[in-house]
Formats: structure tokens, sequence, C-alpha cells
């Protein structure tokens, strides 16, 4: 097939998509009888003068019949992209493709997709050449010491084509995808977009869907990308049109039949995982970008889903953008539909170029599969240096054995490592062939103005406000279940309704039962402070990935984040306090007037408030569950055992612990609303509100209440402060 597998046509007129073909070199060979039928692949070059459109295609299609030759290929056009799908000059002597009817759909697909009402992207050609990436060896102490993870990748891609990075697990695909999107610094080598480097203002046209992407996970698809657009898409937008907008990416990726069903998590179900893949590419697709980076979007998936996938990021593609990709074990079916493939082998190049042509590549090297096999398997199978099943190069049997020694013989000797380094080092041999400026010589493409034009008007999406009452509603509807949920209400019903019961209409007129409802309070002062305080701790470190990776595309600013997070919660802290209390106060015979009930509420509201806060804070500052709730542990025992119920007569070098304990200022402020300034003076404590306990002034300062409400400020500045930390360490 060497040598004849390119044609050049040239269209000299596309309307309505009817185009003629004046092939130059009308031979080209897809199947030679008594060959294995082969997947098609097909990739193109886009020659462009004032009047014409010519393409050197390389183009192989899904063939059932037996077919020995066919003439040409091509196209079905529009004014700005290509789709290729089967002709032949001379239609009666057509075969019959398989692959004909699904261009035919994909035509359709991609005709719709481009009636997106969408700015026109900024077209991005991304290059990157002798891009090397190593990290430190742990453990090993001289400085030196680095464990390589790209060595030297070369690579272009143009905008309206699909770059797939392929290769086995390990190989490197998604440290290159990272570098590329600029996420990580590389060590040496450079990447250009449009023969620019990295830049911020690139940051808002790179959309990057990460492997494991993640969602709120009861958010409906609708309310996920609603709100996603709402906060990401520029301010010139009004919420209309950005609302108009996520509908508009629901419809165009599918996605209408589960638009109202949750994304759903690991304890309860929701979407599919194709749907959610689609919700994670919609949510980039969103910001209309000109560089989609993509990890693993077809991993888990059945092969037709990953196949829809793939065929919409080629559609997406050809509607201006660039799309890498990577990729693991592709059907040939889907592996042809990418327009360029790079094949790493531990961390190295193994092939850079068409799609189409890294079979052609590798049988030029005399490696060609002996049994029948899809081409993706047979790359990866390169990559992971086994041999078995291909024909061996002559150059590595040269290499490594003996002249005299039979092949099957070899085949059990050769390494994967020998393998390995016969491919790199081939590779190595074809680039410098080549030359590197010709392998990777990118288009023209004058984006540099417009770059720079739009990048400092797409700093925040929305206002700061816009921005609070947005994540207040998120926040409300992704916790709505937390509102109802059984456990929490069952919880605190039960523990009010057990402690009404334990303190039945307990009477405080004797020193016995004044001590026992003293204890009633200070319990109440202890639950109102740990409860919330350990529903607080999870907030960050459950929200931690996804803070960072929405801060990370500057959807929002954290102080708008942390209000919002703050008050959507507030409901929920202030209602479920509010029936406790009504069912203790009823049950347990506390002070029975409308104002040490308002008083007593208003006491727990603050407790309530400032535990929150504390909460947050260790949350924020440990950003893991396990170590935030061990010291939180240890700080709530120590503000319950200096909380002044069980001990009275602290030594001097430990009586600071009370005042920043929480429990001490509610302890002492439900007394005071409860036995305070009864009488007279008290004699023992020269207080001029007589107390009941022995020692403890009860009257009115304002202490306790100044010291709460700086608590439930300062935890907050704290937890902010905490937050802005984690923000430099997981952000570029
Ligand atoms: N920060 C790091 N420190 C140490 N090793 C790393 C680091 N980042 C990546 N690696 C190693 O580099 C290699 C390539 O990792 P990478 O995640 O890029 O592979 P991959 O091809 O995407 O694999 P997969 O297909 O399994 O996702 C792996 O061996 C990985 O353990």
């Amino acid at each position: 097939m060497e040598g004849k597998q390119y044609s050049e046509c040239q269209i000299q007129n596309f309307e309505d998509s009817k185009v003629a073909v004046t092939e130059k070199d009308p031979i080209m060979r897809i199947k030679q009888p008594g060959d294995e039928i082969q997947e098609g692949m097909h990739g193109c070059e886009e020659k462009t003068t004032s009047e014409t459109k010519s393409w050197s295609t390389g183009f192989l299609v899904n063939m059932e019949s037996t077919v020995a030759e066919i003439d040409c290929v091509s196209i079905g056009v529009s004014s700005n992209d290509i789709d290729l799908s089967v002709l032949h000059p001379d239609s009666s002597s057509l075969p019959i493709m398989a692959s004909l009817s699904e261009a035919d759909d994909e035509e359709s697909e991609l005709h719709t997709w481009k009636k997106l009402g969408f700015e026109p992207t900024l077209p991005i050609c991304l290059k990157f050449e002798d891009v090397t990436y190593k990290v430190p060896v742990k453990g090993e102490k001289t400085p030196d010491a680095n464990k390589y993870i790209l060595h030297g990748i070369t690579g272009l891609v143009h905008p309206g084509e699909v770059l797939a990075l392929m290769g086995p697990s390990g190989g490197g695909k998604t440290t290159l995808l990272n570098l590329l999107s600029g996420r990580i610094k590389l060590d040496s080598g450079t990447i250009t977009y449009n023969n620019q480097p990295y830049s911020k203002s690139l940051k808002w046209r790179i959309g990057f869907v990460l492997q494991d992407d993640v969602a709120f996970p009861h958010l409906t698809v609708k309310e996920t990308l609603t709100y996603a657009a709402l906060l990401r898409l520029p301010n010139t937008l009004t919420m209309q049109q950005k609302k108009e907008r996520a509908t508009y990416v629901i419809s165009e990726l599918g996605l209408e039949r589960c638009q109202n069903t949750v994304i759903g998590g690991t304890f309860f179900r929701g979407i599919s995982g194709g749907e959610r893949k689609r919700v994670c590419i919609a949510n980039e697709i969103l910001l209309n970008p000109s560089l989609l980076l993509l990890d693993e979007p077809t991993s888990g998936l059945d092969s037709t889903t990953a196949l829809q996938i793939v065929k919409m990021l080629r559609n997406i593609a050809r509607s201006g953008k660039t799309v890498v990709t990577t990729i693991h074990q592709p059907s040939s079916r889907l592996f042809s539909k990418f327009d360029k493939l790079i094949l790493l082998g531990k961390g190295s190049s193994l092939y850079f170029g068409k799609a189409s042509d890294a079979m052609l590549y590798f049988s030029s090297m005399g490696c060609s599969p002996l049994i029948a096999m899809n081409p993706a398997e047979f790359l990866i199978d390169l990559a992971n240096g086994n041999i078995k099943d291909k024909s061996v190069p002559s150059d590595l049997e040269d290499k490594f054995f003996p002249r005299n020694n039979s092949l099957d013989m070899k085949h059990g000797e050769l390494s994967q490592v020998d393998v390995h380094e016969y491919l790199v080092e081939a590779y190595a041999v074809k680039e410098a062939k080549l030359g590197k400026t010709k392998l990777i010589k990118p288009l023209l493409i004058d984006a540099e103005p417009r770059m720079k034009a739009r990048s400092s008007t797409m700093e925040w999406g929305a206002t700061w406000w816009d921005q609070f009452s947005i994540l207040f509603r998120r926040g409300l509807k992704e916790r709505r279940h937390e509102y109802f949920s059984c456990i929490r209400i069952t919880q605190v019903f039960s523990t009010a309704i057990v402690m009404g019961l334990l303190w039945w209409r307990s009477d405080a007129s004797s020193p016995k039962g004044l001590q026992d409802q003293a204890g009633l309070l200070f319990f109440i002062s202890v639950f109102w402070a740990f409860f919330p305080m350990f529903t607080a701790i999870f907030t960050f470190p459950q929200e931690r990935v996804m803070l960072a990776k929405e801060r990370s595309v500057g959807m929002y600013r954290l102080s708008a984040y942390l209000l919002a997070r703050m008050t959507s919660d507030l409901p929920l802290d202030l209602i479920l306090p509010l029936v406790f209390l009504v069912i203790v106060y009823l049950m347990a015979g506390l002070k029975s007037t409308f104002t040490a009930f308002s008083l007593t509420m208003l006491t727990v509201f603050l407790s309530v408030v400032a535990a929150q806060g504390l909460g947050l804070t260790i949350g924020a500052a440990f950003m893991d569950v396990k170590k935030a709730s061990t010291m939180a542990s240890v700080i709530i025992m120590t503000s319950m055992l200096s909380g002044g119920f069980f001990i009275q007569k602290v030594p001097v070098f430990m009586s600071w612990v009370r005042y920043i304990s929480f429990t001490y200022h509610t302890y002492r402020l439900l007394l005071k609303i409860h036995y305070g300034c009864s009488t007279g003076l008290d004699a023992e404590s020269g207080s001029s509100c007589k107390s009941p306990f022995k020692g403890l002034r009860l009257d009115w300062d304002g202490m306790e209440v100044g010291t709460m409400v700086a608590m439930t400020v300062g935890y907050r500045i704290l937890a902010y402060a905490f937050l802005r930390r984690m923000k430099l360490m997981t952000i570029n």
C-alpha cells in the first residue's frame, strides 16, 4: 500500500455541500484482495487558496465487500468544515460502504452542532516540542535522582482536528495532557498556542475534562449546567442568554432525556456513566473553549456509547475547536474517528502523525499483525513492548539475536524492554529524517490580537453579588436532601424527647432540682456546640475537589462561595435547634416566660453559628475528614471540661481555657437567663445580682455575647484564610 495511499482532491465548488472533485492522483488503494478487512481511518491536511480548497487525504473505510481498489475519496463540505465520507466519481461502481450511513448521521449531527449560537471560537493551533517532565524520586537524597515521566514528546494539532494520546496505563498520557493545559509546568521543551507560550488569558479558552470529573451528586443535569453557565459565562451575556446556552448545550449533547435526573453519587443512582461523561464535556463546552482537553472520556463505557462520545468530539472539533483526548483501548471504529495520534510508551513517543498512517508506519518498519487485529490493540501491544502475533522487524532481529536462531526462538526471547527501546529509536530516526520542523509545521493563525483583546474582559462571569446569590441557590438545592434527612431529624427529635423525659417537669426551687436543671442547661450548651461543629467539619473536605476545580477555572470568588455556603446552611441549622428547644422546654419545665424562651433560643443560635465557624475552620485547616475529626474531638473535650459544670476551681495556669470554650459562654448565658438577677446582692461574689450558685456571678455584662460574636466572625475569617492557602496549593 505504500506510496499510493494519498490522493489529491480539489474542490471547485461547494454550494449546499455538493462538491465537484477533480482528481489529480485518482488511485487510492484501500484494500488488496486477500488482505484482512481493515477498518477506517482518515486524516486530512487543508490547504486554502482564494478560490479553492484542497485536501490531501488518507482515507480507509469499513468495507464489507472485497473490493480491490477505489478511485477516490471525498468529501462532504460546508463553508468552514470538512467531513469526509466516501464517494466515487462513477457512483455506479461505488461499492457498498459500511460507513456510509454513519457518515450521513454524522453529517446531520455536525449540521446541528454548527447551529450553536456561540460567538466564534478563536482557533488554537497547539504545538509542543521536546516536552520533558520529571519528578524527584522519593527517598533519594541526591538532587539529580529524578523519574522521567515524559521524554522529548513532540506533536501538533490544528483547529478542526482530534488528536488522540494513546498508550498503555502509566505511559504518561495524563501528564502530557496536564502539561498541555498549563496546569503543571514542563521541565524542558516548548508548548505553544498559536506560537505563543501559555498565558493566563488562555485559561478561559482551554476546557479540561478530567478522568474522574466531579459534579454535585444531588443536582440534576439541568441544574448543574445552568449554574455552571450562570457562573462561568461572561458578564456580557444576560442571565437569560446564559440559561439558553445551557439548554442548548443540553440538547446538543443529547442530554434532554436525563436533564431532570440527579447526577448521582456513590450511594445512590443517578444518570448513567455515558451521560455523566457528556455532562462533564457539556460543562466545558458551555464556555465555547478553543482547545478542549479530555482525559479518558470513554473509559468505563460500552463501545457504542464510547463511539457516540468520540463522534461528538469530532463534531466539536469540526466546529473549529482543537481537541486532544487520551484514550485507552479504542475499538477500530472509534480509532477511525481520530485525525492524529501520539502513541506513548513509558513516557516516550513511539509515533506521532495521522492516525490513519500509524499502521502504515509500523508496517513500513516490518512490524504488522500476523492475525486479524484491531489497529488500536496492535498499537497498544507495541507500546507495551509486546511483539507476539506480529511480524518482527528485521532490524530488531539483527540487533538482538545471532543470525542462526530460529524465528520462534527469537520471539520467545525478545523482551518488552528490547522492543520498547527499538521502537523509541526507530521513531527518533524517523523524526530526524523528516526533520521535526516539518513534522510539526503549524498553519499560520493570526490570533494574537484576539487573544489579547479578550483576556481582560473574561475575569469573572458574574458580579460578586450574583455569584453569591447563584451559589446560595445552588447550595440550597444541593443540600435540600439534608434538610429533610431522616437521620438528622431523628437524631435531634429523639435526643430532645429523651432529655424531656429525663428532666420531666423539673423543679428548680430546691437546691437538688436546681443542680439538675443546671445539668440540663449544660447539656443543651454541649449538644448545640458539638452537633453543628461536627456537621461543619465535613463541609470543606467533602467539597475540596469541587472547590479546587471550580476555583481553578475562575468560576467565583472565594468570599462569595464562603458566605453562600454558610448562609445556605443556616435554615437547617436554625430550624433544628428551634424544634429541639420547643420540645425540651415544654417537657422539662424550664422558666416559662416568653422572654426566657426567646433568649434561650438566641443563645443557642449564637452557639450554633460560633461552633459552626470553628468546625469550618478545622475542616479548612486540615481538608481531611479524619484529621479534622480527631482535632475536633480534642477541642470538644477541652471545651466541655472547661465549660464550668464539672469543675469550678480550675488551676490558675489553666483558667484561660474557659474563655475560648463556647460551652462555657453558652452555659453561663443560659444560667443567667434562667436564674440571674433574682434579688439583692450576692454576698459571696459581691455581684449586684444574687446568684443561686456558689461563687458564680450571674449579672449581665455582655462578656459572653461579645466573645461568642467575636468567635463567630473570627473563626470564619480563619476559615477563609485557610481556604485561600488551599487555593495556592492546588491551582496554578
Ligand atoms: N507527581 C508524580 N510523582 C511521581 N510519579 C508520577 C507523578 N505523576 C505521574 N507519575 C507517574 O508517571 C507515570 C505516568 O502517569 P500518567 O498518569 O501520566 O499515566 P497515564 O498514561 O495517564 O496512565 P493511565 O492511563 O493509567 O491514566 C506513572 O507511572 C505515574 O505513576
